[in-house]
């Protein structure tokens, strides 16, 4: 029997979930969507799927078994409460929520229902170059990390959407958590260097440098550039004691033609982590069908978005901002597994 799933938000990502979800993967079917603008989700909606007028009464329709939440940031808390609320497992796509105290809010219902039903959509850690990478850290045949480098370009942002703060509270936030999930650690303190601005990046703080502290010690510097127009380039270093592990250059047909000998770039996040993406989705409908969640809990969504913080008031303050945590519920520290198709 297939998971019948409801998305809601039918834009860029939301559309590509459902493509995903309807011609890629096995064992789901999107049954429903919801968008603010009606006329999108009608456009996006497969055939058959019925089109909601409010993410509630999707939600709440018996003939839905989990939710994809694919709307904007600042939307996403009311629409985690109502799916936990319904006891329906959800994916959300990051960030997870929008603040802290929000964040801290979505864990108390999940905590308090009792079982994980929430993943976050950080879809790096479901990347077969990252898994490979984070295999050779922990056979330990490096020695201990040291240092991390992580590179996050963007061709271009959506203008006007894309506001100054995000590469912050937006862009940042995958670095943060591939970082913390490679190695095993949680962030302490970040610092954040503004070097001259890209003159194509308009009002937007771009690029930025962060540092991020470990609580190992290990530090990790990333260079977030949101406006570098020749493609979407991630890139990753880790320094260790005997050795240096790094993300692959990505297989690509070699040309050779007038302007040299060369290899395409990928366009942007759905051209460079398509099988990612799919992945994340494989293992969230196993669990989901099991009426439960793995992968990225809420607490990492909680974390990033103290991150998020942390790195907006060291643009200002110019110095090492702490952070500091809650407690850690025992329902996040639980390995659960299981097995994708
Ligand atoms: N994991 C990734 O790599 C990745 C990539 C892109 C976007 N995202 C995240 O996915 C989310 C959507 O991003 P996008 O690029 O598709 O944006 P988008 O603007 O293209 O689409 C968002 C859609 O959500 C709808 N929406 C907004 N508020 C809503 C609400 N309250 N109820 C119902 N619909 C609502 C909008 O009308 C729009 O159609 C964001 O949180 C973004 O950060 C993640
Ligand atoms: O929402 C997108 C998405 O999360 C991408 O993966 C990231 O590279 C972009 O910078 C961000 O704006």
């Amino acid at each position: 029997m297939s998971l019948k799933v409801g998305v809601i938000g039918t834009g860029m990502i939301g559309q590509d979930h459902i493509r995903r979800l309807t011609q890629v993967l096995s064992g789901v079917e999107v049954v429903a969507v919801n968008d603010i603008a009606m006329d999108r989700a009608e456009s996006a909606a497969p055939a058959g799927a019925k089109v909601f007028e409010t993410p509630q009464e999707l939600i709440n329709d018996e003939n839905v078994d989990a939710i994809v939440i694919c709307s904007w940031g600042p939307a996403h808390e009311e629409q985690l409460l109502a799916c936990i609320a319904a006891g329906k497992p959800v994916f959300c796509e990051k960030p997870l929520v929008t603040s802290a105290e929000s964040a801290i809010r979505v864990m108390e219902a999940e905590v308090a229902y009792g079982k994980r039903l929430v993943q976050v959509g950080f879809m790096r850690r479901f990347d077969a170059d990252y898994r490979r990478l984070k295999t050779v850290l922990d056979s330990g045949a490096l020695g201990a990390p040291l240092m991390y480098k992580s590179v996050h370009r963007n061709a271009s942002v959506p203008e006007g959407l894309y506001t100054s703060d995000m590469p912050l509270n937006d862009t940042l936030v995958h670095d943060a958590d591939i970082s913390r999930w490679l190695l095993d650690d949680e962030i302490t303190g970040v610092e954040v260097r503004v070097p001259r601005r890209s003159t194509r990046g308009n009002d937007l703080r771009d690029p930025v440098m962060v540092m991020l502290h470990m609580s190992s010690g290990v530090i990790v510097d990333v260079e977030i550039s949101v406006n570098v127009a020749y493609g979407y380039d991630i890139r990753g270093e880790l320094s260790c004691e005997t050795g240096i592990a790094a993300l692959p250059n990505r297989p690509a047909t070699v040309i050779t033609d007038q302007f040299g000998i060369r290899q395409a770039i990928p366009e942007d996040w759905r051209e460079r982590f398509i099988e990612a993406y799919d992945q994340e989705f494989r293992e969230w409908i196993a669990a989901a069908s099991a009426g439960t969640a793995t992968g990225p809990t809420t607490w990492d969504g909680y974390t990033s978005t103290l991150v998020a913080d942390a790195a907006l008031r060291a643009v200002d303050s110019g110095k090492l901002e702490k952070i500091e945590m809650i407690e850690k519920p025992a329902l996040y520290s639980a390995v659960e597994k299981i097995a994708a198709e």
